[in-house]
């Protein structure tokens, strides 16, 4: 891990339970906090995630808002019953040709909250609890130079305590390590959960369908720097898994969010400056553990032109 990167991950990394909820209503004063889940098709969690935070937040959530992403169960139903402002993603600013999927919900729902701090959480959480939301608050609501806090957490997968996120191990964090080594400190860089500024979220362009996250990461890097970033380990949280078959098709819309970032930032088809270690993190006590390799590979010339030199080296 570079060396800034370390000295970020350490000042910059900190817990839900450093951020206790009667301390960020103090804390909060004028600031006003929006939470927003994307939702399709999640009336068996989403119900219960809203009743929770409107609960347990209100002395620091202004709005919940749940955005119904083309749900075809009555997901937008429960989440009314709830309590949530539900809007449908298509009818948000109608005269705009509508776009598919997740980052199309998000962006969207920056035209319909107020918040100066907007949350996002996934609306498929199983046994959601709100310091999941407080914990992403507590750097943004308490120090000015945060503009955006990533959660992170453990992530059980059918019994196995740390096996989910495998899109995330399998291609996200290999390509962050690659051509981002300045991100390779979140733990979790496709959590759903997260906040930011609204005057940091407006100002950068949000990918469509599940490369939002992606594309946020590289493009807030670049808008606010790292120190503008947070980080806050949640604990642990579960999710409704996809298909290995579905998760195919998120982990090509992550690797086209590379690619587009790639090719702004005009680093395609250079090798120059790719960092081949791989920094990984396993759970360790309260913290976390980098556990950092050489993902470095070398080429061999095709085997006659090595034959045909007797077994020199074939020169350049
Ligand atoms: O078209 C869609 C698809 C999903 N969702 C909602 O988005 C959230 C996350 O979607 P999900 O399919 O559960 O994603 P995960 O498999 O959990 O994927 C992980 O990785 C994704 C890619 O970075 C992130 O978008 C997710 O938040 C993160 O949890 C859920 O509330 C969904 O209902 C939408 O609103 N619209
Ligand atoms: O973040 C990810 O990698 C995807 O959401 C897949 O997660 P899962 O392997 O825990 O289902």
């Amino acid at each position: 891990m570079l060396p800034e990167v370390q000295s970020w991950f350490r000042r910059r990394t900190s817990c839900a339970a450093d951020w206790p909820v009667g301390e960020l209503a103090e804390a909060k004063g004028q600031t006003s906090v929006s939470v927003v889940l994307p939702a399709r098709d999640e009336r068996d969690t989403v119900g219960h995630i809203v009743g929770v935070i409107l609960r347990e937040l209100a002395d620091v959530v202004d709005e919940v808002v749940v955005i119904d992403s083309c749900s075809t169960d009555d997901t937008a139903a429960v989440a009314a019953r709830a309590g949530a402002e539900v809007h449908a993603q298509d009818a948000i600013l109608p005269e705009l040709r509508p776009l598919d999927g997740k980052g199309e919900a998000l962006w969207k729902s920056l035209a319909v909250t107020s918040g100066d701090i907007v949350a996002f959480v996934d609306a498929d959480i199983r046994g959601f609890r709100s310091s999941l939301v407080s914990g992403l608050l507590g750097p943004l609501l308490t120090d000015g130079t945060v503009a955006y806090a990533k959660g992170c957490y453990d992530r059980p997968l059918d019994g196995v305590s740390n096996g989910g996120g495998r899109v995330t191990e399998l291609v996200a964090r290999p390509l962050i390590n690659l051509h981002w080594p300045e991100l390779a400190g979140f733990v979790q860089p496709l959590a759903g959960e997260y906040a930011g500024r609204r005057t940091a979220l407006e100002r950068v362009p949000f990918l469509t369908r599940y490369g939002v996250e992606f594309g946020l990461l590289v493009d807030l890097l670049d808008l606010a720097g790292l120190d503008a970033f947070a980080q806050v380990d949640l604990g642990s949280r579960e999710h409704a898994p996809q298909t290995t078959e579905a998760l195919g098709g998120m982990a090509a819309q992550i690797m086209l969010a590379a690619h587009s970032r790639l090719l702004r930032q005009g680093k395609l088809g250079r090798c120059h400056g790719l960092s081949c270690r791989l920094d990984q993190f396993r759970r360790d006590g309260d913290g976390h553990r980098v556990v950092s390799s050489d993902v470095s590979i070398g080429e061999r010339p095709p085997m006659f032109t090595t034959l045909r030199c007797g077994g020199q080296e074939a020169g350049p």
